[in-house]
């Protein structure tokens, strides 16, 4: 069943140096129970993207047009007490940096009780059993006697732990993960993702998890949406974007990954970076570092096709990309190799030592 359906999202930040596009017209579906990806680099429109779902765009940005369908009802049509009520208790969000999403002031503890609170509408004992419940389930040693702990007598570990036990603490249906691991040491990083991905099948909940890491990404995620400066470049079953990448971006990004790549020299890195927002390249945004880019790239804006057909891909389309080698404008091909060594998804880590 459909959880969340975004159709044509668009959203801009009014800037001193012009307009920027952050998401340009964004279609996507999340099922429920689903752990669903959104990678790219820095700037790429994720934590927007994120920030949308949740309606917490603030000026000078404003989400322009589109719907954000969720549970049968569109986000940016409801009121603000009415997307109170489903920000933190049907959609909950847990960000990269536990620190800041902790406050200071209050114990641990106490944070998550008061949402619990406010949320479901428990009396304080309750609200203190259920944390308490919860700090365990996370993962927290002697949760009862750490209920008093002030967020800085937390590890960096435990402080995301507690961030992940906040999220979970009104049962959401949606959980949004923006690089909840980065901040975090490679050990500790492969336990939470374990965990989140445990505790997202125990609370029933979809995940929409933002990373710029596709190892993390094939690690728990079923499908994946790969964004580059604020648009859907290509969309796959997990399995399909590793073994089959069709978007010459996915591939520069998996040179990264050292188990699959491809055998020639000039896509093991991507050059370049991510274009200015105000000022992005004409054609296909990505033609300045794409080795196949042609004249027609620096023309044409690539639609998000169905890569086998050519047809426009439709947001029920499990596999879509948007690079002309598909659409019949490239003279020549993308004739790039991709190499897999192993047998399991489960292994391919990002170039990181995680056991
Ligand atoms: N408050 C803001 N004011 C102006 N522009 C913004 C603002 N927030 C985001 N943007 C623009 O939106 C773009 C996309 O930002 P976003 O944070 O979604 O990227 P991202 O893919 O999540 O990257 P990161 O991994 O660095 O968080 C930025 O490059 C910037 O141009």
């Amino acid at each position: 069943m459909t959880l969340l359906e975004v159709n044509d999202l668009t959203v801009n930040f009014y800037t001193e140096e012009g307009v920027v596009t952050a998401v340009d017209d964004l279609s996507y579906r999340i099922e429920s129970g689903e752990t669903f990806g959104v990678v790219g680099e820095s700037g790429a429109g994720k934590s927007v993207t994120a920030l949308s779902l949740m309606r917490l765009i603030e000026s000078p940005g404003r989400i322009e047009s589109g719907e954000i369908i969720f549970q049968g009802e569109d986000l940016l049509e409801m009121s603000d007490s009415e997307i109170r009520d489903v920000r933190g208790n049907k959609i909950a969000m847990i960000f990269q940096d536990a620190q800041t999403a902790l406050n200071p002031v209050y114990s641990v503890g106490d944070q998550i009780a008061e949402a619990i609170r406010h949320h479901l509408d428990y009396g304080d004992g309750e609200a203190r059993e259920r944390t308490v419940q919860l700090l365990d389930r996370v993962g927290i040693p002697d949760a009862e006697s750490r209920y008093d702990d002030y967020p800085h007598e937390f590890s960096g570990g435990m402080q995301q732990r507690a961030v992940i036990a906040m999220a979970l603490s009104c049962d959401p249906d949606l959980l949004i993960a923006d690089e909840p691991t980065t901040a975090l040491d490679v050990t500790t990083e492969a336990k939470i993702l374990d965990e989140i991905q445990d505790l997202a099948e125990e609370f029933d909940a979809a995940i929409q998890l933002i990373t710029h890491d596709l190892g993390v990404v094939a690690k728990i995620c079923e499908r994946v949406m790969v964004m580059y400066a604020g648009r859907p470049v290509e969309k796959a079953g997990v399995e399909d974007l590793y073994y089959d990448p069709k978007h010459p971006y996915t591939v520069g990004l998996m040179s990264s990954i050292p188990r699959i790549g491809d055998e020639r020299d000039r896509l093991q890195t991507i050059p370049g970076t991510m274009p200015d927002l105000v000022d992005v390249p004409p054609g296909c945004s990505f033609h300045p570092r794409c080795p196949y880019a042609e004249e027609s790239c620096t023309r044409k804006e690539p639609p998000l096709v169905d890569p086998e057909t050519g047809d426009p891909a439709t947001i029920a389309d499990e596999r879509a990309a948007a690079c002309l080698a598909y659409t019949g404008d490239l003279d020549g091909e993308l004739d790039y190799e991709v190499t897999v060594e192993g047998e399991d998804l489960d292994r391919i880590e990002g170039g990181r030592d995680v056991q």
